[in-house]
Parts: C-alpha cells; sequence; structure tokens
C-alpha cells in the first residue's frame, strides 16, 4: 500500500504545477476574483489521521458541496417524504436548466441540481425564520466539522443575491407548481447564504468524514445518520454529484463525489476515507478541472475506485 502523504504531497506538487487550469466561475462576481493557481488537498483516513498538502488550510466558497449537508439535515427532518419534493435520477443537464422543470411538474431531478438543492433548502426553512434555517445549516457545518469557526461570506452571498437569476427562475417556476412553500425570497436567500459558507480542504473533509464510515464519526463514535442513509446519500453523490459531468467522473475516478462551482469537490472512498480537494478553475461542466484530476490520481494511486482497481 502505497504512503498516503506521500501519494497526497506528490499530488498537489503535480497540480500546482500544471499549465491547464480551468476557468474560474465569473457569473457570481465575486467567485470571479479567486486566483486559479490555488490547489488544496486534505485526507482523512479511518484513523483520523489527515494527510494534506497545498492550500488545504485556505478557505474556499463550498458553493454547492453545502448541498450534501443540506440534504442530510432535509432527510433528518422528513425522512423519505423528501423525495416527494426532489427526485434522485441524473439529470443529464447542466446544473441551473430550468427544461426538466416543465415536463416533470416543477419536481427537480435530484437534490444536487440547483433546482433540487433550493427545494431541499425550502424544506429545511418550513416552520423557521431565514435566520434561524440558516443558523440551523451552519452550526450542523461546525458541529461535523468540530470548528466554530466555520463562517458564511456575506459578500458571496450578496454577490449571488444582486445575479442570481437563474436561480430566482428556477424558484420562481417550482413556486408555481407548489414545490416551493415559503416565500421564494426566504427560500432563496437561505439557499444564496448556505451555497456561500467558507471552509478549508481540512474543515470540509472532516464534515464530511460520517459519510466514509457508515454514517458515523469513528473518532468520536458520534452517529450522524444510519449507515443506510450514509449509503444512499454516496448513491445520490456517485450518480448526481458533477451534473451532466457525473457518468464521466464515475468512469474516471470511481468514488462519490460532490463539486461545488467555487472549485471544491468532496469526495468519499467508503470505509477509507473523506477527501477534500480545491481548486478553483473549472471544466465545461462546471466542476473543477484539477480537483477532479487530483481525485483521480489519489483513487489510481491508492487504489481506492469503488468499481476495483
Ligand atoms: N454548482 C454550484 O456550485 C452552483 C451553486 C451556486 N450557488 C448557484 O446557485 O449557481
Amino acid at each position: 500500500m502505497p504512503d498516503l502523504n506521500t501519494v497526497v504531497a506528490e499530488i498537489a506538487a503535480e497540480m500546482l504545477a500544471r499549465p491547464d487550469r480551468g476557468d474560474v466561475a465569473t457569473y457570481i462576481p465575486e467567485l470571479a476574483r479567486v486566483d486559479p493557481k490555488h490547489f488544496g488537498i486534505a485526507v482523512i483516513d479511518a484513523q483520523g489521521e489527515i494527510a494534506a498538502a497545498g492550500d488545504a488550510e485556505t478557505p474556499f466558497s463550498i458553493q454547492s458541496v453545502s448541498k450534501v449537508f443540506t440534504l442530510t439535515l432535509a432527510l433528518g427532518k422528513v425522512g423519505d417524504r423528501l423525495w416527494r419534493r426532489v427526485g434522485r435520477e441524473p439529470s443529464g443537464s447542466p446544473f441551473n436548466s430550468i427544461v426538466q422543470l416543465e415536463r416533470e411538474e416543477g419536481v427537480p431531478r435530484n437534490p444536487f441540481i440547483n433546482a433540487g438543492a433550493i427545494a431541499v433548502t425550502d424544506v429545511i426553512l418550513s416552520g423557521h425564520k431565514p435566520r434561524e434555517a440558516l443558523g440551523e445549516i451552519l452550526r450542523f457545518m461546525q458541529f461535523l466539522a468540530d470548528d466554530e469557526t466555520i463562517s458564511i461570506d456575506k459578500a458571496v452571498a450578496e454577490s449571488e443575491a444582486r445575479t442570481g437569476f437563474r436561480n430566482a427562475a428556477l424558484a420562481n417556476y417550482m413556486k408555481s407548481f407548489g414545490v416551493i412553500e415559503n416565500p421564494v425570497d426566504y427560500t432563496l436567500g437561505v439557499y444564496f447564504h448556505h451555497c456561500a459558507i467558507t471552509m478549508t480542504c481540512r474543515q470540509l473533509a472532516m464534515a464530511g468524514r460520517f459519510l466514509a464510515h457508515r454514517g458515523k464519526n469513528p473518532t468520536t463514535g458520534h452517529s450522524v445518520v444510519t449507515p443506510e442513509r450514509a449509503r444512499r446519500i454516496n448513491a445520490v453523490m456517485l450518480t448526481c454529484g458533477h451534473y451532466d459531468g457525473s457518468g464521466d467522473f464515475a468512469y474516471r475516478v470511481g468514488l462519490p463525489g460532490k463539486s461545488g462551482v467555487g472549485g471544491g469537490i468532496f469526495a468519499v472512498a467508503p470505509g477509507k476515507a473523506s477527501i477534500a480537494v480545491w481548486a478553483p478553475g473549472l471544466d465545461a461542466a462546471g466542476n473543477s478541472h484539477l480537483g477532479r484530476i487530483a481525485l483521480e490520481t489519489l483513487a489510481k494511486r491508492m487504489g481506492w475506485s469503488i468499481f476495483g482497481a
């Protein structure tokens, strides 16, 4: 078995040296300012040992990676009734697409495309004020990562609120079918703010450990979800976590993973490790270009693909 620390250090050196960095997201003006030269990686094994390299301690905007955690929270609140409000099939469409909503009565294909994540946020919001719902999401992240310093970048949230016309269209369109229950502005406000949570690779890998270990943090023994639920969340990440790039990600990397337009990817090697990578430049599907290559390299060198070596 290759040494994890060595592999992680090698990957960081290789990624930092590559000229092909992808393009940073520009549709959220605050994200356009991020330097595409960054690369960070953190891997936490079953014993809690952390292998980290590059910019693993630099906070970045987690964006859609937050949707793994809002899905977990919403399932905790309403259980399998959630699947009446959102599907669990890959969309084969870009993350911000609206086309399927018309044909499928306003029910989004899965919880990771924007429409689906907005519907999930609406479930968390129900019965609460926006500030309370957002506080619950943030505290959940802080609890999972065991780190109270995790915060929301208000400038990013406001930047997206000012320019999020597509998300507003998706939310209003779902509202017309009754899929969104709360005032659209409230739901969108919470959604933009949870996407604007900033975390480091190390914090993100910490937060997601329960998904690599049958729903439990293996160090504290604390159970976050049942083993069955962890398995199912991982299944949705594998099939839908990279939008219309999900098939290619499974083919190349072979791990459940969730990307965000901030350039982060959270991935799970079941029973082995919780992983976070960050490289701000994106590919055409809006997934981190070098993040994917780094994970592909890691899975290959460690023999971690869930489909076998
Ligand atoms: N893919 C993403 O990370 C998209 C999240 C972003 N906040 C949006 O709604 O457009």
